[in-house]
């Protein structure tokens, strides 16, 4: 039912936000306080416009008026909606979400979506990725960021590398050192040989201490004459001690030498070690050249992902469109995710435009949300048709607003609340019709039952309301 075939607009007539001022004339003609029509020949063979309706104080029947209402209240709208409900309207809109069924991949509409609660709701909920024709692009950026991965990877080794190569200097250092160590080590043995000479000159010195005793018995010998030839032997011996005694002072000059030995030894073993652990180094160069070659490849890659973020950004990804009449509205909306700046939002289209007449062909959407909007609209059942249109069989449009509930006791205490609180609060900045306004639309709004009824009556094949918040809010989930 409603479906007009229209063509699809080309993507990038819809990615920036409209910054001229919202064309009214293809909201309904008898509003006639708002500019000239975007259809003349339409306005041509309708009657003359009646002047906009105000009914009693707080009634906004004009599709002109409640522009400029929203556009008014636009600078403090968040604020005032945080303050009002405690924050709360934040997980009334996420559940409306929620229950909307938008996945990851999918491409959906945030109607009457204002200063875009909903719509980075919805953003974070698709995520970038997902549709055919940015499929492509999608797998070349995919296969340069494992690339990448692995690239990063590489630097982290090289780096463990260029260290490694530094021990290896060191090393090769050792190593020269090493057969300084070799050349002493024969040393050593030469060392060894003269040690054990030097034990048997011990030998021969304790030998000549015997010999000096003898000696002295030699000068009684002498006195003795008769001894005198056996002591000339000894004389002769005591020569060749004397020849032992210059040779045992060379063997100690030998062995402070071989302390010097021992202590090169001790290198030597460390060197050994240095040794295995150079060709673990050798081994770490040939990958060290391999890293070399995967630095060139690097920079080529980091070229690629600049080139892969520039086609990122001429991809013209946008899988969440929000919709709104309100340019001061969609302004507000615009900063806010300057301002959050978060990765998934650059999947976001903002579009000026009127939930009445929508800029899209039919079963364009996987899921549709609405908050707070339907009841502001001036044809409900002609938004309803519009979304029906453009939603795929299958679909989910998913209302959230105030609940005109069944009980006197729910609508009496909501009443209050508005009279005594919001618009006393909203008198503060001057908007104390505004908000007056909000009172009437809830009157003027449609029960559960009647949502339910309004969403069969177009077509939806499924639809069911559900009371939230303590029954002051409710939502209507509609299957197409
Ligand atoms: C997000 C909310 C309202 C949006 C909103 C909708 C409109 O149609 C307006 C029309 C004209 C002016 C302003 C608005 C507007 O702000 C909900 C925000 C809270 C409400 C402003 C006040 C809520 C009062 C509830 C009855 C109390 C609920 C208490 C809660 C259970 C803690
Ligand atoms: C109460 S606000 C809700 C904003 C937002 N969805 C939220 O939940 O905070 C209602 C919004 O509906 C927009 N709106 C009302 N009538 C519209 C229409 N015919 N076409 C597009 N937007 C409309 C207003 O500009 C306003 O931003």
């Amino acid at each position: 039912m409603g479906a007009v075939n229209r063509p699809a607009p080309p993507p990038s007539a819809v990615r920036h936000l409209h910054s001229a001022s919202w064309a009214p004339s293809s909201l309904p003609i008898r509003c006639s306080s708002f500019g000239l029509p975007r259809r003349p020949f339409l306005f041509l063979l309708r009657s003359p416009p009646p002047p906009p309706r105000r009914l009693g104080n707080n009634r906004v029947r004009c599709s002109a008026e409640r522009h400029a209402l929203f556009n008014r209240i636009a600078p403090v709208y968040d604020n005032l909606n945080d303050m009002l409900s405690l924050g709360q309207h934040r997980s009334w809109k996420r559940m409306c979400v929620s229950w909307s069924g938008a996945k990851r991949g999918n491409r959906v509409l945030d109607l009457c979506c204002g200063s875009g609660d909903l719509v980075f709701f919805l953003s974070q909920k698709v995520g970038t990725e997902g549709e055919a024709h940015a499929f492509r692009s999608a797998c070349v950026s995919d296969m340069f960021r494992s690339i990448s991965s692995a690239i990063d990877m590489l630097r982290n080794t090289s780096y463990a590398i260029d260290m490694l190569r530094n021990t290896s200097y060191a090393i090769d250092m050792l190593r020269n050192t090493s057969y300084a160590i070799d050349m002493l080590r024969n040393t050593s043995y030469a060392i060894d040989m003269f040690r054990s000479i030097s034990s048997a000159i011990d030998m021969l010195r304790n030998t000549s201490y015997a010999i000096d005793m003898l000696r002295n018995t030699s000068y009684a010998i002498d006195m003795f004459r008769s001894i005198s030839s056996a002591i000339d032997m000894f004389r002769s011996i005591s020569s060749a001690i004397d020849m032992f005694r210059s040779i045992s002072s060379a063997i100690d000059m030998l062995r402070n030498t071989s302390y010097a030995i021992d202590m090169f030894r001790s290198i030597s073993s460390a060197i050994d070690m240095f040794r295995s652990i150079s060709s673990a180094i050798d081994m770490f160069r040939s990958i060290s050249s391999a890293i070399d070659m995967f630095r060139s490849i690097s920079s080529a890659i980091d070229m690629f992902r600049s080139i892969s973020s520039a086609i990122d950004m001429l991809r013209n990804i946008s899988y969440v469109y929000g919709l709104d009449f309100s340019s001061e509205q969609l302004s507000i909306a615009s900063r806010r995710e300057d301002l959050y700046w978060k990765a998934c939002y650059k999947n976001i289209e903002w579009i000026e435009g009127d939930a009445l007449d929508l800029p899209f062909s039919d079963g364009y959407f996987d899921a549709i949300t609405i908050g707070y909007g339907l009841r502001n609209l001036i044809d409900r059942q002609k938004a309803m048709c519009e979304i029906f249109r453009v939603l795929k069989p299958g679909s989910k449009v998913s209302i959230l607003d105030f609940n005109k509930s069944t009980s006197s006791l729910v609508n009496m205490l909501q009443e209050w609340i508005i009279d005594n609180v919001v618009v006393p609060t909203a008198s503060e900045y001057g908007l104390s019709q505004e908000y007056k306004y909000l009172k009437t639309s809830i009157d003027e709004f449609l029960t559960g039952k009647e949502l339910e009824k309004l969403a069969k009556e177009v077509g939806f094949s499924k639809a069911e309301h559900y009371e939230i918040g303590g029954g002051f809010m409710g939502n209507l989930v509609a299957t197409r």
